[in-house]
């Protein structure tokens, strides 16, 4: 399937400026690629010594396979950009236009655990104007795959600098890392926030306070 012109204009601006995720080029259909996983993820299993011919441990490899290529890796495919409207801005919509407490679950690269927060993304339109899911599908599409809290927050923003044809983008992630909280050093309590503020939300002290005090994540 040919990946849709925003994909690749968000793909190439990210690896343009260096904050693309490391990956290597998709070289297996879902399909196969999910078989491969099953294998390997039975192996894992059977190497922490779970017995798979259980009924309920039986069908998890495919079960982790289908996870994380349908699921919580998805992201890691261009195929499955979102389809995105953008409009030109005939209004003349001059406002910050803000979408706050955008729910987020993505997976910590480091640890394979979940990640659980909220997002705000705001942005000044110029000659575009983008359809409100959109942005929680943008979101959505790179928390679905493995990353740091701040390269997610980058890529936000790049891939909505890039559709909406302006700098003028802020996006404010606040997660719990469970990679903190579940091992490790088991903290329950902290959450990180990560920001990442392009054109008049850099460089203007009102702009940014306005969305940074405003934004309730
Ligand atoms: N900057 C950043 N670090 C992260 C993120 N998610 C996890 N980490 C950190 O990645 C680091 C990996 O450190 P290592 O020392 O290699 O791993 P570890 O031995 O499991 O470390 P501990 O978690 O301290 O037990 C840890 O400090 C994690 O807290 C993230 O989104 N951003
Ligand atoms: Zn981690």
């Amino acid at each position: 399937m040919a990946l849709s012109e925003a994909a690749i204009k968000v793909k190439t601006a990210l690896t343009e400026q260096g904050l693309e995720t490391p990956m290597l080029p998709q070289t297996h259909t879902p399909e196969a690629r999910k078989e491969k996983i099953e294998h390997h993820m039975k192996e894992v299993l059977t190497l922490m010594a779970l017995d798979l011919s259980d009924d309920s441990l039986m069908d998890t490899p495919r079960r982790i396979a289908k996870m994380y290529v349908d699921e919580i890796f998805s992201g890691l495919d261009y195929e499955n950009f979102p389809k995105i409207t953008v409009i030109d801005n005939k209004m003349g919509v001059d406002e910050m236009v803000r979408v706050q407490d955008i729910s987020l679950t993505s997976t910590c690269e480091h640890h394979l655990v979940t990640i659980d927060g909220y997002a705000t993304v705001a942005y000044l339109p110029r000659t575009k104007i983008i359809g409100l899911s959109k942005i929680n599908r943008i979101v959505r599409f790179f928390a679905q795959r493995p990353q740091v809290q701040e390269r997610l927050t980058q890529q936000v923003l790049v891939a909505l600098q890039t559709l909406l044809e302006t700098k003028d983008v802020a996006v404010k992630m606040d997660a719990v890392h469970y990679c903190v909280k579940s091992r490790g050093v088991m903290d329950s309590t902290s959450s990180t926030t990560t920001t990442a503020l392009g054109g008049i939300f850099k460089s203007n002290p009102a702009t940014r306070a306005e969305f940074l005090h405003q934004s309730k994540c």
